[in-house]
């Protein structure tokens, strides 16, 4: 991953995360992260999901906390870089969106 991971500033985050707000995603309380529910068809529909967004995140070297059973995904993202969210959090929030609206 290229250069250092830095938190969003107030700025960058009023700029970036109305986007992410809009589809569900929201900022946890008490962590500086984002946490969003998906559900799905089912647990192939689930897995399949998850599979894209794995093979994703380890190119970028930026990796999901996550929950599954069934056809429910729960994600986190924040970056432990730098203890909080960062422009890496905000890209694979947008290619897990991509990948989502692939997969209903
Ligand atoms: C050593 C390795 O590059 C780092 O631990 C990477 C791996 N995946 C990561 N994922 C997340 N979410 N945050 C990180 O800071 C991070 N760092």
């Amino acid at each position: 991953m290229a250069g250092k991971a830095h938190r969003l500033s107030a700025e960058e985050r009023e700029q970036l995360l109305p986007n992410l707000r809009a589809v569900g995603w929201n900022e946890l309380e008490g962590r500086d992260a984002i946490f969003k529910q998906f559900h799905f068809k089912d647990f192939n529909r689930a897995f399949g999901f998850m599979t894209r967004v794995a093979l994703q995140a380890e190119k970028l070297d930026h990796h999901p906390e996550w929950f599954n059973v069934y056809n429910k995904v729960h994600i986190t993202l924040s970056t432990h870089e730098c203890a909080g969210l960062s422009e890496r959090d905000i890209n694979l929030a947008s290619f897990i969106e991509q990948v989502a609206v692939s997969m209903t």
